[in-house]
């Protein structure tokens, strides 16, 4: 069942209609569905069989604490970035003993933080990084669990800037540096190797560069096994992409159901960090259109929403559907590009569009539960939009709309009287 559809010409969410939220909370809004984000999370972690396995969903896609808090409640792992998002999954109930810490950067502040609060492993991504993670965990009386993320060099076949899996990218260690580096790791004092991981790149469609960087890190795993360093866990990263447009990419329980089968008959517990494939589709972004500019050569819907609040078009030319949440059938059909107020030529939601609109509208921007309002800024002064969450027939304001002042908040004027001569 999809928890956002149209019933009678009007958008949905769940038992929600779209246009009320909107009328009551005002737009920009981002609107979620914890039955599908529930539904996301459920069609992975049944795809891995009997296998060990745990989800750790990757927080960057969506942090608001309301999402990890259902997350949590289903006792989802978590796949975090940044001491930040250490300390709101720690906020929103999330178990820090099934928490993975990827990043190029921790800092020293980072790694001491998740290893007091006692993280299942380190995705470390230098060599230099390991080091410092030995040091730290030694001076906290420690042993510091990791995986060594490796760089497999496999053309993940998705937008540069969203690829992480080849050489010329910054993540990860050199697959031919794996081996030493696992030798090495075994030798420091603060150290326990744990599993092998890898994270190619985001939105992939096809299953065949996934298959590719597991059957690579398998014989690495093999033959670390033939060295004496026994591997506990694979972790497959995320990346499984979906559907914006006319993309298929395959179902969470069959992609998760073919890297289980490399597996074979080996003893790893399988680790999977998916964040878009379970929050994309669970959100929309809602927005108000202000005017409408019908020129000669081009006509514009101004809404109320703009690249601040979503970026995902204006940075990588991402296409997303926009609707209207409720049928407008006294308007003209006409090809828009949809726009926002943000003084920027590249500030565009979607381009060439048929849209039946007027004025006062609402529009839905889809598939915008990930890198929505997580990569929102406050450019032009605007303040960040508000977002609810629907369960069932309820739903719950998770986040308030930001209000002005907040935007300066911590800004000073400078001391003394201003001259005014
Ligand atoms: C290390 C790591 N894990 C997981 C993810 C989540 O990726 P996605 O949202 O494509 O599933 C990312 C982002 O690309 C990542 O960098
Ligand atoms: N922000 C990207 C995904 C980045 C994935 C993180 N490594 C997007 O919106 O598609």
């Amino acid at each position: 069942m999809d928890h956002f559809n149209y019933r009678d010409g009007v958008l949905y969410a769940e038992q929600t209609s779209l246009a009320v939220l909107a009328n009551v909370h005002g737009t920009p809004l981002y609107v979620y569905s914890r039955a599908t984000i529930e539904r996301h999370w459920h069609a992975f972690n049944n795809a891995a069989g009997s296998r060990d396995h745990l989800v750790c969903y990757a927080v960057k896609a969506n942090s608001n604490l309301a999402v990890l808090n259902v997350l949590a409640r289903l006792g989802s792992g978590f796949d975090i970035v940044s001491g930040g998002e250490l300390a709101r999954v720690l906020e929103a109930g999330g178990d820090p003993a099934k928490v993975v810490f990827s990043g190029v950067g921790k800092t020293r502040a980072e790694i001491s933080e998740a290893l007091q609060a006692g993280i299942y492993c380190f995705n470390v991504e230098s060599e230099p990084e390991l080091e410092r993670i030995s040091d730290i965990a030694v001076s906290l009386n420690k042993v510091a669990p990791i995986s060594l993320r490796i760089n497999p060099d496999i053309d993940a076949k998705t937008h540069p800037y969203i690829s992480t899996g080849l050489k010329e990218n910054k993540f990860g260690i050199p697959f031919e540096r794996a081996l030493a580096c696992y030798q090495h790791a075994a030798q420091l004092p603060g150290i326990t190797i744990h599993g092998v991981d890898c994270h190619i790149g985001s939105q992939l469609t096809e299953l065949a560069p996934f298959i590719e960087a597991v059957d690579k890190l398998l014989a690495l795993i093999d033959a670390l096994a033939k060295v004496g360093i026994t591997i506990k866990h694979l972790d497959v990263g995320g990346g499984l992409g979906v559907t914006y447009d006319n993309e298929h990419p395959p179902e969470p329980a069959a992609y998760a159901q073919v890297l289980n089968e490399r597996l074979g008959e080996r003893d790893l517990t399988l680790l999977f960090e998916p964040g878009r494939a379970i929050m994309a589709n669970a959100g929309v972004l809602l927005t108000g259109v202000e005017y409408l500019k019908v020129g000669e050569s081009k006509n514009f819907a101004l809404v109320d929403a703009a690249m601040n609040d979503l970026i995902r078009p204006s940075l990588y030319g991402a296409w997303q559907s926009i609707v209207p949440v409720v049928a407008n059938s006294q308007a003209v059909m006409r090809e828009y590009d949809v726009v926002g107020p943000v003084c920027e030529t590249g500030d565009f939601l979607g381009k060439s569009r048929q849209l039946a609109i007027a004025p006062g509208d609402v529009l839905a921007v889809r598939s915008a539960g990930a890198y929505g309002f997580v990569m929102s800024s406050n450019y032009n002064s605007r303040p960040r939009a508000a977002e609810v969450m629907v369960d069932g027939e309820q739903h719950v304001v998770v986040r308030e709309r930001e209000s002005r002042q907040s935007l300066w908040a911590g800004e000073q004027l400078l001391p003394g009287d201003v001259d005014a001569d």
